[in-house]
C-alpha cells in the first residue's frame, strides 16, 4: 500500500507558483487573538511604520474565506431544495463504477493507515465518508512526500509539481484513481483549494527549515501541515441546520482542532524529531525557560523542561478546548468520528504527564483498552451531549 501512496508523478510542467493567498490588505475582524503574544511593528521606512500581522491574524483571513464559500453553498442548497445527506449533487464523472472502486480504495488506504479513524468514518452517510476518505488519501500522500521513506529525494521542485496536479485535479483532470475520487469530491462539496496548496507550504517549510523563533512561527507551520485538515473537512463533513453558531466560528474550531493535533505531535515527538535534528519547539520559550536546543539533543528530564513542557501542554489543551465549542455544531453524524480523534489525541497530552514528562526516549500513546473506551465515550458525547 505504502508502495501505491509513495508513487508521484513527476513528470509535469514545473512552472507552479506558490501562492499563499495571503493578500496585502489589512483585514479588521472582531475575533481576539489568545495565543500569540500580540501585535508586532515592522518599521519599513523611518517614516512610515505600519502594523505587521500575526500568523492567527492571516490564517485568519483563510478561515473567514473558507466559511464564505460554505455559506454561499448552503443558501445554494435551500434555493434548489437539495439535501447532501440523501442527494448529492451529480458531478461531470460518467464512470460511475471507476469512481466507485476509486472511493473503495480511498477506503482501503484509509483503513490501512488509520483504523480507528476509518471505524469512526463508518457512521456517516455514504456520500460524505467516501469524500472523507479522499481528502484523507491526497493528505496522507502530501505528508509521505517529506515524511516518507522517499522524503531524502523530495525537492521543492517535486512539490511544486505535486502543487500543478493539485489543480489539475481541482479542475477535473486527475492523474490516478486517487486523484480521481478528489477530483469528484470537490465537484459535489464546498471545498476549496487554498488549504490543499497551504499544506503544500507546510511541507515546503519543513524542507528548508528546521527551527521556530517564537510561537507565531510555529503556529503558521501548524496552520499549514493540521489546521488545513480541518478546512478541507468541513465542508464534507457539513454543519448542523440546527445551529445557532456562525460558520466562521465553527471553521474556527475545526482550525484550532488540527492546530490542537500537531501541537500534540510536536510535544510527543521531541526526541524523536531532535534525532532528525529538528526541534520544532519556540526557541524564544524555550530560552526563557533556560533551556536550549542541546538540552534537547542530551535528552534529559530536569525540572525545568518538567515546568516548560507543563507550560507546552496547557497551551496545547486550550486550543482542544477551543475546537470542543465547534464539534456539537456539525452535521450529526460526523460528530462521532471526530470527538474520537479529539479525545483519542488529547489522550496523548495525559499519557506525556504519566510518562513524567520524558518525550525524549519514551513515545506517549494512547493503549488499546484506552482506545476502545474512548469510542462510546465519543458516541455519548456526540449524540446525548456528555460523557457517558
Ligand atoms: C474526522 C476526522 C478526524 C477527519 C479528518 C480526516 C483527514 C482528512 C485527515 C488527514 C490527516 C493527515 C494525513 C494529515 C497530513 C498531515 C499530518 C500527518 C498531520 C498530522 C496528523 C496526525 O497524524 P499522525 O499521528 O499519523 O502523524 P505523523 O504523520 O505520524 O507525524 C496531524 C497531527 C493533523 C491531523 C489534523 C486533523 C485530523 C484535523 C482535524 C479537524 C477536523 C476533522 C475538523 C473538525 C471540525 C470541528 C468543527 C472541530
Ligand atoms: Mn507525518
Amino acid at each position: 500500500m505504502a508502495g501505491v501512496l509513495l508513487w508521484v508523478n513527476c513528470g509535469l510542467k514545473e512552472n507552479a507558483i506558490s501562492l499563499m493567498g495571503f493578500g496585502g490588505k489589512s483585514v479588521r475582524t472582531q475575533r481576539r487573538f489568545r495565543h500569540c503574544s500580540g501585535i508586532s511593528f515592522a518599521s519599513f521606512s523611518s517614516a512610515i511604520v505600519e502594523p505587521t500581522r500575526s500568523s492567527e491574524e492571516r490564517v485568519y483571513e483563510v478561515v473567514l474565506k473558507q466559511a464564505a464559500l460554505v455559506k454561499e453553498q448552503r443558501r445554494d442548497v435551500k434555493k434548489r431544495g437539495l439535501n447532501l445527506d440523501n442527494k448529492p449533487i451529480e458531478s461531470d464523472f460518467t464512470n460511475e463504477e471507476l469512481l466507485n472502486s476509486a472511493y473503495d480504495r480511498c477506503g482501503d488506504v484509509c483503513a490501512e493507515y488509520a483504523k480507528t479513524f476509518y471505524l469512526g468514518t463508518q457512521l456517516m452517510t455514504q456520500e460524505r465518508r467516501k469524500a472523507i476518505w479522499a481528502i484523507y488519501v491526497w493528505c496522507r500522500r502530501t505528508d509521505e512526500l517529506v515524511d516518507g521513506p522517499n522524503a531524502s529525494h523530495i525537492t521543492p521542485k517535486a512539490l511544486d509539481r505535486w502543487e500543478q496536479r493539485l489543480t489539475d485535479v481541482f479542475e477535473g483532470r486527475p492523474y490516478d484513481m486517487y486523484d480521481a475520487a478528489l477530483s469528484d469530491t470537490v465537484t459535489k462539496y464546498p471545498v476549496d483549494i487554498q488549504p490543499f496548496k497551504d499544506m503544500i507550504e507546510g511541507m515546503r517549510l519543513d524542507l528548508r527549515k528546521s527551527r521556530y523563533n517564537n510561537f507565531d512561527e510555529l503556529y503558521l507551520y501548524c496552520y499549514y501541515v493540521a489546521g488545513t485538515v480541518g478546512l478541507m473537512s468541513v465542508p464534507v463533513m457539513g454543519i448542523s441546520p440546527q445551529t445557532k453558531a456562525s460558520t466562521e466560528s465553527i471553521y474556527n474550531a475545526a482550525l484550532a482542532l488540527g492546530i490542537a493535533n500537531q501541537l500534540t505531535n510536536i510535544l510527543r515527538d521531541v526526541g524523536e524529531d531532535a534525532r532528525r535534528g529538528r526541534v520544532y519547539l519556540p526557541q524564544d520559550e524555550l530560552a526563557k525557560a533556560g533551556l536550549s536546543d542541546d538540552d534537547i539533543f542530551r535528552g534529559k528530564v530536569t525540572d525545568k523542561w518538567r515546568n516548560f513542557m507543563k507550560g507546552q501542554i496547557k497551551r496545547a489543551r486550550m486550543f482542544f478546548d477551543e475546537a470542543e465549542m465547534g464539534v456539537s455544531e456539525l452535521s450529526s453524524a460526523s460528530r462521532w468520528p471526530v470527538w474520537a480523534s479529539l479525545l483519542l489525541y488529547r489522550q496523548i497530552l495525559d499519557s506525556i504527564e504519566a510518562n513524567d514528562y520524558n518525550n525524549f526516549t519514551k513515545r506517549a500513546y494512547v493503549g488499546k483498552a484506552k482506545k476502545l473506551l474512548t469510542l462510546p465515550v465519543a458516541f455519548g458525547v456526540a449524540f446525548f451531549g456528555h460523557k457517558t
